[in-house]
């Protein structure tokens, strides 16, 4: 039996980062003025909405190749149901209404309840628009068009919610919830959620698997009962009430256990890799002509998954960062030629990075793995460093976890996901300054700071748990109207369903050309380090 990490499929590879890449066919920062050309048209097309195989290339000679890209856009956002294997599948009305806003304690002998006045409902063919603004040129920042005229270009994706009609009956389900990869703050916010969710449609036997996926292989870890009375107060700590874990058994074996267990809906809780492995239970699932529905609930501070508006944690994750930031700063301000240096998750993006240094107005140089910099040279890091302490007499530093990893030393190693494991760059920069200021003969005062899991392992903040709130819910709804390999998200503010493939083609990265990156060089007042 391979492992998990063999079990991917091509499509879903994720794709080894390359910070030379411009990531919506634009060009970085310091590069000469865009060209249009056919190729970057094509490569924006992918990037646009998620890059996919399912995606022809577009002959833009073509009059309809609008029409052909929204067809092409539509099927690659269809999301998968149950009725697409069993055609036959019969829908009842949904249990989810407004008279049952306490858990069921009976069994449905007498019918199920229904709601003449619950008109709350989501209608199957409403859509939330993917793309809000329209660019009147691929020069404008940020920029993401299809065709060399920019033309804007409707695409829509599901709107998520309740059902009015529901394709599993509540008595016969049997839920599993399932957290895997590193800690995010909101866990067990999203757990208690799909849970108080359930146990409203009139689910009674829901369970937690110990430890991600290790726990569908591992026979020494038992299911976890799970209830509203057991999750009452779990989002009141960090962590995850379940466990969680990397590596694991292969999808097939997962799967039989899911047979085994009888479990008939399962919430997945994680990144890039859980949803991959999601996905591919999803489709092992499909083959074996299980009437399973897997919902996935993207969870990562990097905010690394494509399409959405953030991830849950994140927000969480930027706000704890503050205080390592605030204490850099304090550090660097006190001492005589002090600079601080803050090292932040973000394995292959820098959005915590770059938004910390933006709330805090604290950080003088933030280095992130999408734009590249030379360390030294005239217009290196550690010049305007030099800069910062002859003319502010401190500075503080802000440096992403998978940033300067050409200029450590490569060493192979990887998790038991199959993740490379970085170098630490923090502890690079630190001794390059040392040496450094010590050749130009100027005393300098270094603090590192890496608060590391600090930033993951605590409780959600309002706007998480919010957004968990509506997550865990709709990832309840979704499994009841019958998707499957189906994930959660919010975008542009309103709430989605999307099929797991377009949200994990490639880790979603920070653009060098958008507003964002540009706004965070205004605050820094950074130069280019090129
Ligand atoms: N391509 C893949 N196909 C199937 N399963 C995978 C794949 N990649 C990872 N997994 C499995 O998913 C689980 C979590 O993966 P991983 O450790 O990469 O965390 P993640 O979900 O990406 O979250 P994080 O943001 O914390 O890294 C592991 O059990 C791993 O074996
Ligand atoms: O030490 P662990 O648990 O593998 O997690 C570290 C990783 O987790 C992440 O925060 C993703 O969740 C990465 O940024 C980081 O590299
Ligand atoms: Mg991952």
């Amino acid at each position: 039996m391979g492992t998990l990490s063999h079990a991917i499929s091509p499509k879903l590879a994720l794709p080894r980062r390359d910070s030379q890449r411009s990531y919506h066919g634009l060009p970085r920062l310091n590069s000469r003025p865009l060209r249009w050309n056919a190729n970057r048209a094509a490569k924006k097309i992918r990037m646009s909405a998620g890059t996919s195989k399912r995606s022809p290339p577009i002959d833009f000679s073509n009059p309809d190749w609008k029409s052909k890209f929204q067809e092409d856009f539509e099927t690659r956002f269809n999301i998968p149901h149950i009725t697409d294997i069993f055609h036959d599948a019969v829908p009842i009305p949904s249990t989810f209404c407004l008279k049952m806003r306490t858990p069921v304690t009976e069994d449905f002998a007498g019918g199920y309840p229904s709601d003449e006045e619950w008109h709350g409902y989501i209608n199957k063919n409403d859509r939330v628009l993917l793309k809000v603004i329209h660019y009147s040129s691929p020069t404008s920042a940020g920029a993401e068009c299809i065709d060399p005229d920019c033309s804007w270009v409707e695409q829509w994706v599901h709107r998520a919610g309740p059902r009015e009609k529901i394709y599993f009956r509540p008595e016969e389900v049997k839920a599993a919830i399932v957290t895997c990869g590193g800690l995010c703050p909101g866990l067990n916010d999203v757990i208690r959620q799909i849970v108080i969710t359930l146990e409203i449609y009139g689910v009674k036997k829901i369970v937690g698997i110990p430890f991600g996926y290790r726990g569908f292989s591992d026979k020494e870890l038992t299911e976890m009962p799970l209830s509203r009375k057991v999750v009452q107060n779990v989002h009141l700590s960090g962590g995850s009430l379940l466990g969680v874990s990397r590596g694991g058994p292969g999808i097939s074996e997962i799967v039989d256990s899911l047979e085994e267990r009888g479990i008939n809906m399962l919430f997945v809780l994680g990144g890039n890799g859980t949803h991959a492995g999601a996905n591919a239970i999803h489709n092992e699932c499909r083959k074996r002509r299980m009437r399973v529905a897997v919902v996935g609930v993207p969870k990562t501070i990097d905010n690394d998954i494509l399409l959405m508006d953030k991830t849950f944690g994140f927000d969480t994750a930027v706000e704890e960062a503050q205080r390592a930031i605030n204490s850099a700063y304090i550090e660097a301000h006190s001492a005589y030629h002090g600079v601080g240096i803050v090292k932040l998750m973000g394995r292959s993006s820098g959005y915590i990075a770059m938004h910390a240094s933006l709330a805090s107005g604290q950080i003088d140089i933030c280095l992130i793995p999408e734009v590249s910099f030379n360390l030294h040279g005239p217009h290196g890091v550690l010049s305007h460093l030099k800069y910062l302490i002859e003319t502010k007499g401190s500075a503080v530093i802000c440096v992403a976890e998978g940033a300067g990893q050409n200029f450590l030393q490569k060493t192979n190693a990887k998790d038991a996901s199959g993740n490379i494991v970085f170098g630490d760059f923090g502890v690079h920069i630190q001794q390059e300054i040392r040496k450094c200021f010590k050749e130009i003969g100027v005393p300098v005062d270094v603090k590192y700071i890496d608060p590391t899991y600090m930033i993951r392992a605590c409780r959600a903040n309002a706007s998480d748990g919010i957004l968990c709130t509506v997550l865990g819910q709709n990832a309840v709804h979704g499994a009841f109207a019958g998707y499957s390999g189906i994930t959660v998200g919010i975008c542009n503010t309103h709430y989605v369903y999307l099929p797991i493939p377009e949200v994990i083609s490639y880790p979603r990265l920070v653009d060098p050309n958008s507003r964002m990156w540009h706004r965070c060089l205004t605050s820094t007042g950074q130069p280019d380090f090129i």
